[in-house]
């Protein structure tokens, strides 16, 4: 125990990364987006990472864990992790939001700062014991691979901006330069998905709605599966639908998707864990969520509402572990196992990939990554591949990645160089809408 490794010093790091002219409720994906990594060595001179979205306050809040963390024991992972939960920081942000896609008002901040320093001591930890976090994690690793999502979304046109988006014009036909192009429509998301399939082989898609009304995105997803009929085929509006809108189109949707998303939410008085249930019981359709079922509190309510089928317990929102905690709920339970996602560099994506591979039994629907939105922009020197629909574990013990530290410091010196830090989707969208706003219940074009 004398011997264990000790945590000599903890790099806190925001680095930001290019993005495409996404849109959701909160408006459009800017032309950058951020995420903090954390870099721990440690007295044996090996190094641990992890990755979290960014934000002032976790910047904040890392830097004030900065004393717990250096100086702790490697084997006193337990007890350091034990010391971070029970701060006084946790206690003020046990608050929670259902404008979770909304980052600026999401006060998560604690458990984004958590989970990546949890991630980044688990790798150290995998390191010392020549294991791949998966198997740290308290279920042990399951499987190789991991099936996740082709995450679509409608794109506005970046040219109608003065913003910094990347063009693609550089690459071949195919998924790297369709995904900086304008795509409104039906066909046009249809495109993607094919280029998607092409690049990725994907089995499983789901649409980020809260875009169009309700009818044109329910249209989409025919669409999808009209041309791939084999498919898994969901949307995510982010419960821009009212109760009436989600259980009509719900019972449209019966029987071809595999599960609906945040259809609804809170409502004239009655809670977003409230209108979910209703749905369910009159469409028979399953609910996924991130919005209203996001820490032990709220599943707890939400599953004594028989409200959620498929927590999408997200490892920067839960911590891995306690997010696997979640996956042996869902096994125990009879619920299905899913993960939430924001844009992420492939520290994260390791991440998801430990995460996935932990998750015990085999109700465990297509995990959600935004990587092929990011993929080139790599910070590692292998990055977990996406192969067939597949998310391969990485090789290697601990979280099985290589930071490159000289992108690691291009990606810090984009972040360094941004005019604003903190994530804005309303920025962009105030050229495609004058004076635009966000509005809870309202797709973010219908105005
Ligand atoms: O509700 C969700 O699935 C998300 O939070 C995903 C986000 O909407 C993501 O697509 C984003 O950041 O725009
Ligand atoms: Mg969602």
């Amino acid at each position: 125990m004398s011997d264990s490794p000790v945590i000599k010093s903890m790099r806190i790091v925001p680095v930001a990364g290019y993005d495409s002219m996404l849109l959701n409720i909160g408006g459009a994906h800017n032309c950058y987006f951020t995420r903090i990594i954390v870099i721990l060595t440690d007295s044996a001179g090996q190094t641990g990472v992890g990755e979290t979205p960014c934000h002032a306050s976790t910047l904040q809040l890392l830097e004030q864990f900065r004393p717990l963390i250096e100086g702790s024991s490697l084997l006193r992972l337990n007890a350091t992790l034990s010391q971070l939960f029970r701060s006084e920081a946790r206690q003020q942000q046990t608050s929670h939001t259902n404008d979770i896609h909304i980052p600026q008002m999401n006060p998560e901040k604690f458990y984004n700062a958590a989970a990546a320093i949890e991630a980044a001591l688990l790798d150290l930890q995998g390191k010392l014991f020549n294991l791949p976090v998966a198997d740290l994690l308290a279920s042990g690793k399951q499987r190789d691979r991991i099936p996740v999502l082709g995450y679509l979304f409608y794109i506005a046109d970046r040219q109608r901006t003065n913003m910094n988006y990347q063009s693609g014009e550089h690459e071949q036909d195919g998924w790297f330069r369709l995904r900086h192009e304008a795509a409104m429509d039906s066909d046009a998301v249809v495109r993607l998905a094919e280029a998607a399939v092409e690049q990725y082989g994907f089995r499983d898609f789901k649409l980020k709605g809260g875009v169009q009304a309700g009818e044109v995105e329910v249209a989409t997803v025919e669409a999808l599966l009209a041309r791939f009929p084999d498919a898994r085929v969901t949307v995510d509006p982010n419960a821009s639908w009212s109760l009436d809108e989600a259980i009509r189109f719900g019972k449209q949707l019966a029987g071809k998707v595999p599960y609906l998303e945040d259809p609804c939410g809170a409502e004239q008085g009655y809670s977003g864990r409230e209108t979910l249930a209703e749905f369910r019981r009159a469409t028979g359709v399953p609910v996924a969520t991130n919005m209203i079922a996001n820490d032990w509190r709220q599943l707890h309510h939400a599953l004594q509402l028989n409200a959620i089928d498929i927590p999408l317990a997200d490892p920067h929102f839960w911590t891995m572990r306690n997010a696997n905690v979640v996956a042996q709920l869902c096994n125990e339970w009879g619920l299905t196992t899913g993960c939430h996602s924001n844009n992420h560099f492939d520290i994260s994506l390791a991440m998801v990939a430990h995460l996935g591979a932990a998750a015990p039994g085999d109700r465990q629907t297509a995990f959600d990554t935004h990587w092929i939105w990011q993929d080139g922009q790599q910070l590692t020197r292998q990055p977990p591949q996406i192969r067939d629909g597949y998310l391969e574990l990485p090789s290697g013990p601990g979280l099985g990645i290589e930071l490159d530290r000289d992108r690691v410091e291009q990606a810090h010196a984009l972040y360094n160089a941004l005019p604003d830090k903190n994530r804005n989707d309303a920025l962009g969208m105030q050229f495609l809408i004058d004076n635009w706003r966000y509005d809870a219940k309202r797709p973010s074009l219908v105005r």
